[in-house]
C-alpha cells in the first residue's frame, strides 16, 4: 500500500540549448496538485506537456522556478538524489507500451524486475498483488507477444507502480488504442488512484481521458492555459493577476487592444475592449 504524493510547480521555466538558438518549452508554469489527485495535462503539440512531463520525473531539470514533489525540493537536488527520489516516489508510463517492457519476460518478471530498483528496504507489494491491482493476475506467467494491446498497456502500468511511487506520470497512454482497450487502460488508472491513492498526471490528446479525469489541465505556449473541472472551462487567475483567455475571446481581442477591466457589483468582472489598440 502506498500514498500519493503532492507536487507543487512554481514559476516553472524550461528552456532547450542548442549551438545558436534557445527554445523556451516553459514559460512559467504555476500548478498545483494535491496528494491522491488524478490530472489530464491536454494542449497543442508543441506547447511543453513533454516537457512538463519530464521534469515531473526527474528526467529534465527546470531552468527557473521552483518544484516541490513530496518533501523533494526538486531544483536544487543532486543527481543521485534526483536518482534516488524517481526510484522511491516516482513512475512512468512511456508512451507505447513496449517501450516500458521487457519482451521476453512474462508479466509476473516483468514487474518483479522492476522492483528491483526500488530503494532497498522499501515495502513493496507482491508482483501478484500488482498484476491483481491491475486486472492481470491470470496473465502472469504470459509474456509480451500472447498479451492484447490493452493488457500490454496495463502491464505497462504495472510496471510502473511496481515500486508502489506516490507519482505516477502517464504519456499519452492511451495513444493508438481501439475504444475497448483505451477504456481499459483509464479503468487500470482510475484502479491505481483509487485503491493506492497515488497521485495520477496524465499527457493526453484523447478526449475520453479528459471525459474520465475531474481535472484537467490545458498547457499553452508553455503556460497554464485553461483548467477543466468535470468538462466545464476555466481561465486561471495566475500570480500577479495575469489570465490567459480563452481562444474565442483572444480572436476577438487582437494583442495590444486596450480592455477596460471592471469589477461588478456582484463580483463578476466585466472585460471592455476600447477600441484602442497599443
Ligand atoms: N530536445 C529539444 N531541443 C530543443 N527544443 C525542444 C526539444 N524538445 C522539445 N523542444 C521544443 O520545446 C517545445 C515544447 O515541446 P514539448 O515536446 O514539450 O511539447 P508537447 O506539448 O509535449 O508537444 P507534443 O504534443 O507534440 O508532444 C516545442 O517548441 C518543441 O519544439
Amino acid at each position: 500500500m502506498s500514498s500519493g504524493v503532492a507536487v507543487s510547480c512554481e514559476g516553472l521555466v524550461h528552456i532547450y540549448r542548442a549551438e545558436d538558438t534557445e527554445v523556451v518549452a516553459l514559460a512559467g508554469i504555476d500548478l498545483q496538485v494535491a496528494a491522491g489527485e488524478s490530472v489530464a495535462l491536454l494542449g497543442p503539440s508543441g506547447a511543453g506537456k513533454s516537457t512538463l512531463l519530464s521534469i515531473l520525473a526527474g528526467v529534465l531539470r527546470p531552468s527557473a522556478g521552483r518544484l516541490r514533489i513530496g518533501a523533494h525540493a526538486v531544483e536544487s537536488m543532486s543527481p543521485a538524489q534526483l536518482q534516488r527520489m524517481r526510484a522511491a516516489e516516482v513512475g512512468v508510463v512511456l508512451q507505447g507500451a513496449s517501450r516500458n517492457l521487457l519482451p521476453y519476460l512474462t508479466a509476473y518478471d516483468n514487474v518483479r524486475f522492476a522492483q528491483r530498483a526500488a530503494p532497498r528496504g522499501a515495502e513493496l507489494d507482491a508482483p501478484e498483488e500488482v498484476l491483481d491491482l491491475l486486472g492481470l493476475e491470470s496473465f502472469a506467467r504470459e509474456k509480451f507477444q500472447v498479451l492484447t494491446p490493452g493488457q500490454r498497456q496495463r502491464l505497462a502500468v504495472a510496471v510502473a507502480v511496481a515500486h508502489s511511487p506516490g507519482l505516477l506520470l502517464a504519456d499519452e497512454p492511451t495513444s493508438q488504442l481501439d475504444h475497448d482497450a483505451r477504456e481499459e487502460v483509464l479503468d487500470a488508472l482510475a484502479q491505481v488512484n483509487a485503491v493506492r491513492g497515488t497521485t495520477v498526471v496524465a499527457v493526453t490528446h484523447d478526449p475520453e481521458v479528459s471525459e474520465r479525469v475531474r481535472r484537467t489541465v490545458t498547457i499553452r505556449d508553455g503556460r497554464v492555459g485553461a483548467e477543466g473541472r468535470s468538462g466545464e472551462e476555466f481561465a486561471v487567475v495566475g500570480r500577479g493577476g495575469s489570465l490567459t483567455l480563452p481562444l474565442d475571446v483572444v480572436a476577438a481581442l487582437p494583442p495590444g487592444t486596450l480592455v477596460r477591466v471592471r469589477l461588478q457589483g456582484d463580483g463578476s468582472v466585466l472585460l471592455e475592449p476600447t477600441g484602442e489598440g497599443s
